[in-house]
């Protein structure tokens, strides 16, 4: 499967691409940047996997993205030190907005895995542009919120002392990609009990976990290297899916009225048309959300979805305005 990368000379690019050129499941991997795209595609065609390797510039982003399947996008500016990722939305909406409409001329059948911030913004931008471009299959537009997860099931086995590598069952991350938009929901309910007065900084750390990083980062950008392996792991089930397995539970950032089950999920939580929900994958598309883990909530997620919610709205809103121009 030929798999292109968006933004793939940069720090989250470099390592994602040297994960994605060690998938078994990636034939052709076509590295795409404004800067060094040919140097790193160099450097990692000498790693002695099946898949070629390539470096493309905006003079062969054609190229770069034809008969790619998966797209993933991690084009755009990191955080500082004080900056909000809404912060980020002047610089990277346009970046995105770009890039989407090159993947809608050249790829429009591709899986498109938006990594870019703030991704409750961006995502919309994706959806409107491919939209207007009568390209739009909404199944296709995935937010990647993996991280959230990554830090849920981190902090959770650190506070209730287990494995980490066995905690994707126990907790999820839903609704979207910043601050109290981030949800983590505990699969089993008592662990709320366990964690006791540490619930509140559970969730906070699983919230503010971006802003660990860039805080010990000091003005060297924001969070890389596990937003590879994230970044990886999204989209191996993605490729997984597409050659044929059957995936799902695995949370992304979706446009909910196009796929199955959105319009519920929407109308359970009023107001929001994009939430991030474990989704059931098809040969790499979202075929449908997972409602039922709306309906099993505690009393705490239920009032941090609320919240979620309430701030969403805004983001997804500026989001649309931006793609759409003066047409809203
Ligand atoms: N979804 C998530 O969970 C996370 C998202 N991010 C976001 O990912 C983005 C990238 O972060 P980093 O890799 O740390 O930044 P970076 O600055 O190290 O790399 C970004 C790369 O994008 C390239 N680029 C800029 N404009 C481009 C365009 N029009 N076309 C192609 N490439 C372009 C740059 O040349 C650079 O190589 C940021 O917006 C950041 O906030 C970061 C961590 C987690
Ligand atoms: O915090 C940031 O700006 C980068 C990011 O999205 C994350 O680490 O979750």
């Amino acid at each position: 499967m030929k798999v292109a990368i968006v933004g793939a000379s940069g720090g989250i690019g470099q390592p994602l691409s040297l994960l994605m050129k060690l998938n078994p499941l990636v034939t052709d991997l076509a590295l795409y940047d404004i800067r060094l795209a040919a140097g790193v595609a160099k450097d990692l065609s000498h790693i002695s996997t099946n898949s070629a390797c390539h470096g493309y510039t905006p003079q062969t982003i054609q190229e770069a993205l034809q008969g790619a399947q998966v797209v993933i996008v991690p084009a755009g500016v990191p955080r500082k030190p004080g900056m909000t990722r809404d912060d980020l939305f002047k610089i990277n909406a346009g970046i995105v907005k770009g890039i989407v409409s090159s993947i809608g001329q050249y790829a429009p059948q591709a899986r498109i895995l938006i990594i870019s911030n703030p991704v409750n913004s961006t995502v919309p931008i994706a959806v409107e542009t491919l939209k207007s471009m009568g390209k739009l299959q909404p199944g296709n537009v995935m937010g990647v919120t993996t991280l959230d997860c990554l830090r849920a099931e981190t902090f959770l086995a650190e506070y209730l002392h287990k494995d980490k590598t066995a905690m994707s069952d126990e907790v999820t991350v839903i609704g979207g990609h910043s601050g109290s938009t981030i949800v983590p929901v505990v699969s089993n309910k008592r662990s709320i009990d366990k964690l006791g007065s540490q619930y509140g900084e559970f969730v906070h750390r699983v919230q503010f976990g971006g802003d660990e990083v860039v805080k010990a980062k000091d003005g060297a950008g924001s969070a890389t290297l596990s937003m590879a392996f994230a970044g990886y792991r999204f989209a191996d089930a993605v490729l997984r899916s597409l050659a044929g397995e059957k995936v799902s539970g695995f949370p992304t950032f979706v446009y909910l009225p196009g796929v199955a089950g959105g319009r519920e999920v929407q109308r359970a939580l009023g107001k929001v048309d994009y939430f991030a929900l474990p989704v059931v994958l098809q040969k790499g598309t979202v075929v449908g959300v997972d409602a039922s883990i709306l309906s099993n909530l505690s009393k705490e997620e239920k009032g941090l979805v609320e919240e979620a919610v309430r701030q969403l709205v805004g983001n997804i809103d500026k989001g649309k305005r931006f793609a759409l121009g003066s047409k809203l």
